[in-house]
């Protein structure tokens, strides 16, 4: 195991963890249904991955430093930690869960579970941590059947939409001026459910919506989200780079000429460049060579298409998922260009706190391996009122962008939250 990102003197201690693997042949093809309540974690993309419960440790950590710490502390309780895999996958052994704010004020958070469950190419395996010495048996797996949410009413969160457009027009009016080429504007929509949310019900409906997504849950924020900020796996760092984006209508024939026009789109072929220069940029200093494609494919999602490209290279040092995440956020795709402009346009003219939406979300292993998305298309449980979640969407505004044409934008990328709420 060797992991060479930075250890910060004075950083909290981490408990010693013993964690076994084993394979299960009881593991049901929706890994989600075992979990036990609404407040387990989930990372599942076309049924494979892992669901976790309990904490056997956590760390909550907020501030500039936030990705530094967390990683010092994930090292130090790898260190510590006694591993007995018997499974030897991506997912196995020990790993932890993981969501980053947006800025160093939101706060961030690491959970290895008490229980893992997952799936990878044909594999099934249970793992157990325990921060004791004498490790519990494997749980009984059971499958849990969520409650429906029941009608749900959606209220305007921040800001309505039409001053969200006026926001947009500012923020294209400052492009205008030279002041900075793209900024990134979210809003954000309240859902309103007439009992306490099981977030197992959500998380249900977008694993089977979004397959291609990643659909996650931690600590009250569950999304799908489609874009990739990094994984690293054996060596090998990817990158699936989104932005430019169109919504679908229903009608194949009209969508496939619309993606067309996507793929000619000078505004969001522009767009597009921004975010992967600045991904290609953050990651060149850790790759030995890279892929960086020269144009963009269009994916397809069932409620928007977006551009796309893939950017791959070879890891050239041991910088863990997690610091490959740090080096990565925020993109151009979800803050803008320069990333410093963009960041403060931002706090000044969006008038609202993201929390750990489009920050980076997902898991580790003990060797620095795992995959880190960015929060998109998701809600944040209200941890004052299960009744309500807060619903996200952003799009990247640039000099040809028409304000109407963006808040209908973020309407179509809030569908798969609406919908797997039961709108
Ligand atoms: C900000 C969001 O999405 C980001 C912005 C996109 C765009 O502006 O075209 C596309 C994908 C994401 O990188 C969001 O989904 O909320």
């Amino acid at each position: 195991m060797s992991l060479s990102d930075p250890v910060r003197p004075g950083h909290r201690p981490a408990p010693s963890l013993v964690v076994r693997s084993r394979p299960a042949d009881d593991v049901s093809e929706a890994l989600m249904d075992h979990l036990p309540d609404g407040t387990g974690l989930a990372w599942v993309r076309r049924g494979e991955g892992h669901v976790g419960w309990g904490a056997a440790a956590k760390l909550e950590v907020a501030g500039s430093n936030r990705f530094a710490e967390a990683q010092a502390w994930w090292k130090d309780l790898v260190a510590g930690a006694v591993v007995r895999d018997e499974v030897g996958v991506p997912g196995s052994g020990l790993v932890c869960f993981g969501s980053f704010g947006f800025t160093d004020a939101d706060p961030s958070e690491l959970v290895v579970p008490e229980v893992i469950v997952g799936r990878r190419g044909g594999t099934a395996w249970v793992t157990t941590i325990s921060p004791a010495s004498a490790l519990p048996p494997p749980p009984e797996l059971t499958r849990y059947e969520p409650e429906p949410v029941g009608q749900v009413a959606f209220a305007d969160g921040s800001r309505s939409g039409t001053d969200w457009s006026g926001i947009v027009a500012d923020a294209v009016r400052r492009i205008t001026a030279g002041e900075l080429d793209k900024v990134v504007l979210a809003r954000d929509l309240i859902a309103l459910a007439p009992e306490p949310i099981d977030l197992r019900w959500p998380l249900r409906q977008l694993a089977a919506a979004y397959p291609n997504c990643w659909t996650f849950s931690v600590d009250g924020l569950i999304g799908a989200t489609p874009e990739l900020l990094v994984r690293r796996e054996k060596g090998l760092i990817t990158s699936r780079v989104l932005a430019g984006t169109i919504r679908r209508t229903g009608d194949d024939a009209h969508d496939l000429a619309l993606a067309a026009s996507l793929a000619r789109s000078s505004k969001d072929l522009e767009e597009h460049e921004f975010a992967v220069r600045s991904v290609a940029d953050a990651l060149e200093p850790h790759c030995k060579s890279m892929n960086v494609p020269e144009t963009p494919f269009v994916l397809h999602l069932p409620n928007v298409m977006h551009l796309a490209s893939d950017v791959a290279g070879v890891a050239a040092n041991g910088a863990s998922a997690l610091g490959l995440a740090a080096a990565l956020h925020p993109s151009a795709a979800v803050c803008g260009t320069p990333t410093d402009v963009a960041r403060d346009l931002i706090g000044e003219i969006e008038g609202m706190s993201r929390g750990r939406f489009s920050g980076p979300v997902g898991w580790m292993d003990a060797a620095g391996d795992g995959e880190w998305c960015i929060a998109l298309r998701c809600g944040q449980a209200d941890p004052a009122d299960p009744t309500r979640m807060r619903l996200f969407a952003g799009a990247g505004i640039v000099a040809g962008s028409d304000p109407e044409a963006e808040l209908a934008e973020t309407n179509a990328k809030l569908v798969p939250m609406r919908d797997a709420l039961g709108d």
